[in-house]
């Protein structure tokens, strides 16, 4: 039987900038329809490892393959259907400032060229009302909104192309622990109806314990293990301890929310 093609693999990643050492050997096949959270220290190469996925950076060494493919193989129209099936949401959003936000989620539409202006009008307002904004926000501009509204307008933008692969770096920093909570539940909910593939960084446990299916650690410039949060949590390792010590402070007992 032939094995079902992964969204994403990794395969002997190495990267470095200058003398500086990133990644050093990183192999991870993420698959279809998981939720796969990336976590590790500040500067591990969380970030660039999304950005290697995304090809807006290339390892020194070793393969990054999407849809069963190199980044880089096929010719040009390969190459661009490939980018349409995956989105990201960048870390702090990332809209264009002097667009408002129905252009925002607009321009992906309007790159792929051949939609009708009243094609891309029902485009956009389908995809906000997939993250729950209403059609009167359309009009609004970036500085007009807040931390959570930006983050959804990206989330929307992100989704334009109906997207199979979503790859979200640090989804909830910035927001307050309620917009976090609604905007993991609204990701989560996207997930499921849309059967979208999540590779998302994080740095908070909330996140994590609600939406990861399994989790990647990234430590010593390798994948330290890829498992379920609450294997990872069994583990013995300087930056796990620190990771989920806040948590364990807590009184209430450790229950993911994703399964
Ligand atoms: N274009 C670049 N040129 C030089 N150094 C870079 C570049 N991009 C990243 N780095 C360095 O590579 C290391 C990894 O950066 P990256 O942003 O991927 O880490 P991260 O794990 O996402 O960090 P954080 O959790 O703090 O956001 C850092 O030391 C960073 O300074």
């Amino acid at each position: 039987m032939k094995a079902a093609t992964l969204p994403v693999e990794l395969v002997d990643v190495h990267t470095r900038f200058g003398k500086q050492v990133v990644h050093d050997g990183i192999s991870l096949g993420i698959h279809a329809g998981e939720l796969l959270a990336l976590i590790g220290g500040s500067g591990e190469g969380k970030t660039t490892l999304i950005r290697h996925i995304a090809g807006l950076s290339k390892p020194d060494r070793g393969e990054v393959r999407l849809f069963g493919q190199p980044f880089a193989a096929g010719t040009y129209n390969e190459r661009r259907l490939r980018r349409q099936r995956f989105g990201m949401l960048f870390q702090h959003g990332a809209l264009f400032s002097a667009l408002n936000v129905f252009d925002n989620v607009a321009f992906p539409l309007r790159e792929v060229g051949g939609l009708h202006a009243d094609e891309i009008h029902t485009l956009v307002m389908s995809r906000l009302a997939l993250v729950e904004l209403d059609p009167q926000q359309a009009w609004l501009m970036p500085s007009q909104l807040s931390g959570g509204m930006v983050k959804r307008v990206a989330l929307a933008r992100a989704l334009a192309l109906e997207p199979e692969l979503l790859l979200l770096d640090e989804p909830t920093a910035g927001l307050d622990p309620e917009r976090a909570a609604g905007f993991v539940k609204l990701v989560r909910n996207l997930h499921d109806s849309l059967g979208l593939t999540v590779v998302f960084v994080t740095h908070d446990v909330d996140t994590l314990l609600a939406l990861s299916s399994r989790v990647a650690v990234l430590a010593d410039h390798r994948i330290l293990a890829c498992e379920t949060v609450e294997e990872i949590m069994c583990l013995t390792h300087p930056f796990i301890d620190n990771f989920f010590h806040a948590y364990h402070r807590r009184d209430e007992p450790m229950t993911p929310w994703a399964r």
